[in-house]
């Protein structure tokens, strides 16, 4: 049995029960035959900010709201950030929670598979990557990268490959900006044919706007958002997705949940729903 390390998080089973609801199904059975049981999970400010600024790492959640993700990590095959994540955060993207694996238990049990959406390979990931220090520790997965580049450059793949990551080229719309559009279905679909019955999207910014726009929302299963009782203020990278108009022209709101639950954690407050479509 490998060893707990000081830095391992716990999370008590009393508090596991309130989320069991909004979890994939335990027997990996999913909504939509074809794709995987899709949460969209982060952390927010009061202000809807998800950090201070772009390109910074920002700590939102208290103790106790970061050991409930790592407990949704646990419980998810994948997790999902954009390129604008990587670069900012150098994130590990692993389970850190005592009892998984490499925290405890031998193998990588429990670890999810990390998936960057990288259209145009940005992230410069090298051997001292937090990632793939982790992976070198045993302590979690290589990432897959989704990328529109019908190949990644040789030293960027090959370096994947040795860790046991790989890549996804998924056809994107480039936009007049520049900016790529994945379609959603698509990738989930992609996901679910490469063995994740679950996947975490946890972000940032853009990829959580485009996700909530109307064509895709309804791909998403739960929503379980973290709120710290903070205003970061403006410049702040912020979730807010794109207007929307009735028939009259009217604006609306973009998205709404509905069978909404609200758990105290600590100083913050954890939100879980689902969206009305
Ligand atoms: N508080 C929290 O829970 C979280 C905070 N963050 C923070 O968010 C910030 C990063 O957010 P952003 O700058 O918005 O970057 P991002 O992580 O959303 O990545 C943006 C990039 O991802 C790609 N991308 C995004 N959506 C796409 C789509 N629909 N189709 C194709 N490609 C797409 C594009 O290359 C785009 O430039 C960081 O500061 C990070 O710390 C990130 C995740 C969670
Ligand atoms: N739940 C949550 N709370 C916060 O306060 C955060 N800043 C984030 N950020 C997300 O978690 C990733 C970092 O993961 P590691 O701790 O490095 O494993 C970061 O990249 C964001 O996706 N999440």
């Amino acid at each position: 049995m490998a060893l707990a390390s000081r830095d391992a998080l716990e999370f008590p089973e009393s508090d596991r029960e309130f989320l069991e609801p909004q979890l994939p199904p335990r027997d990996g059975s999913t909504p939509r035959p074809d794709m995987p049981f899709t949460t969209l999970t982060f952390a927010t400010s009061l202000d809807s900010s998800l950090a201070l600024s772009p390109g910074t790492r920002t700590v939102l959640s208290g103790p106790q709201s970061k050991a409930m993700t790592h407990y949704l990590r646990s419980r998810h095959d994948g997790i999902l950030i954009g390129v604008g994540t990587a670069l900012a955060d150098d994130p590990g993207l692993n389970c850190r929670l005592t009892g998984v694996g490499g925290y405890g238990k031998e193998g990588l049990e429990g670890q999810p598979r990390p998936i960057v959406i990288d259209p145009s390979a940005r992230w410069d990931f090298s051997d001292d990557s937090k990632l793939f220090q982790l992976c070198r520790q045993g302590r979690g997965l290589a990432p897959w990268i989704v990328t529109s580049l019908p190949e990644l450059p040789v030293q960027k793949k090959e370096m994947l490959e040795k860790y046991g990551g790989g890549f996804l080229q998924l056809k994107m719309v480039t936009l007049d900006d520049g900016q790529h559009r994945i379609d959603w279905c698509d990738l989930l679909k992609t996901l679910h044919i490469n063995g994740l019955g679950s996947v975490m999207v946890e972000g940032g910014a853009q990829v959580i706007n485009s996700l909530l726009e109307p064509q895709s929302m309804s791909l998403i299963d739960r929503v379980i958002v973290t709120i710290a009782p903070t205003w970061l203020g403006q410049g702040g990278v912020i979730v807010s997705p794109a207007r929307r108009f009735d028939g009259e022209g009217n604006a609306i709101s973009a998205a709404r949940l509905k069978n909404v639950r609200w758990y105290p954690f600590g100083e913050d407050v954890v939100l879980c729903g689902q969206i009305r479509i």
